[in-house]
């Protein structure tokens, strides 16, 4: 697969053509290999990806969502996980999002432990992934380094010193906990991808203004969209100017 995902159309959550929404934007950070691309493509076109390359630069995917009757989009901005883009890039799109997600592999102590080198100002949300993988072998091959799992308490812990929110997730896993091992010794505890998207997206909403009563002739201006459309995904120029179509960090 390319590692950048051209305009798949699978999942629609809201449907109709003239929504206007505010718009949210995330991006998504963490070692490579924990599950960026898979993560976003799930909560974006609903399906796992099993094969995929590494990230080269920054993709964008979005999807609108209705959360407490309010049409909000969702762009979520996939970077590249490998050490070289980490200066060059991800610092460039960082500051100006309304949250981060931090994403480490639960089988991979290592991206766990690479976190505080992702660790800026702003909303934070720490997502462990692949937790369907939890207390089986088949860790992915992409994972260097495998000495044992962190675990639900370990993150949490590192969640409350960093003033984070913790979720643990699979992209693989079916909507309702099937299609993966999941579960954690001593009472475990798997959120879906859509609960992820959807906390995160309900937290903003709340976060922020909401959108003035009446729009202008123009119909899109500042972080509202005018108009519905659909879910795509498209891969960025990698030396785009990301400051003029950035909305200041709220935080
Ligand atoms: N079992 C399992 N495998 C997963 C899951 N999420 C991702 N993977 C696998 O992990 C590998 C890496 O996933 P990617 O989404 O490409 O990782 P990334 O973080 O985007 O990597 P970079 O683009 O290099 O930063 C792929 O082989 C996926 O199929 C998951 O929840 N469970």
């Amino acid at each position: 697969m390319e590692s950048s995902l051209e305009f798949s159309n699978s999942f629609t959550s809201v449907s109709s053509p003239s929504a206007r929404c505010r718009i949210f934007k995330i991006i998504v950070i963490g070692d490579s290999g924990v599950g960026k691309t898979c993560l976003t493509y799930r909560f974006c076109a609903g399906e796992f990806l099993d094969r995929t390359e590494a990230t080269i630069g920054v993709d964008f995917r979005e999807r609108l969502v209705e959360v407490e009757g309010e049409k909000i989009k969702l762009q979520l901005w996939d970077t590249a996980g490998q050490e070289r883009f980490r200066k060059s890039m991800v610092q460039q799109y960082y500051r100006n999002v309304h949250a981060v997600l931090f994403i480490y592999d639960v089988t991979r102590p290592d991206s766990f432990r690479g976190l505080p080198a992702w660790i800026e100002e702003c909303r934070r949300f720490l997502v462990g992934n692949k937790s369907d993988l939890r207390d089986t072998c088949s860790c992915d091959p992409r994972s260097i380094k495998v000495e044992g799992q962190v675990t639900r308490d370990q993150a949490q812990k590192f969640a409350v010193a960093h003033g984070m929110i913790l979720f643990e997730t699979s992209a693989k896993s079916l909507p309702g906990g099937g299609g993966g091992g999941g579960g954690e010794p001593g009472g475990g505890h798997q959120d879906s991808v859509e609960d992820v998207f959807m906390a995160l997206a309900s937290r903003l909403k709340r976060q922020t203004r909401p959108p003035p009563p009446v729009l202008n002739n123009t119909g899109v201006s500042g972080s509202y969209c005018g108009s519905y459309t659909g879910t795509s995904s498209f891969r960025l120029p990698a030396k785009k100017n990301p400051q003029k179509d950035f909305w200041t960090c709220t935080c």
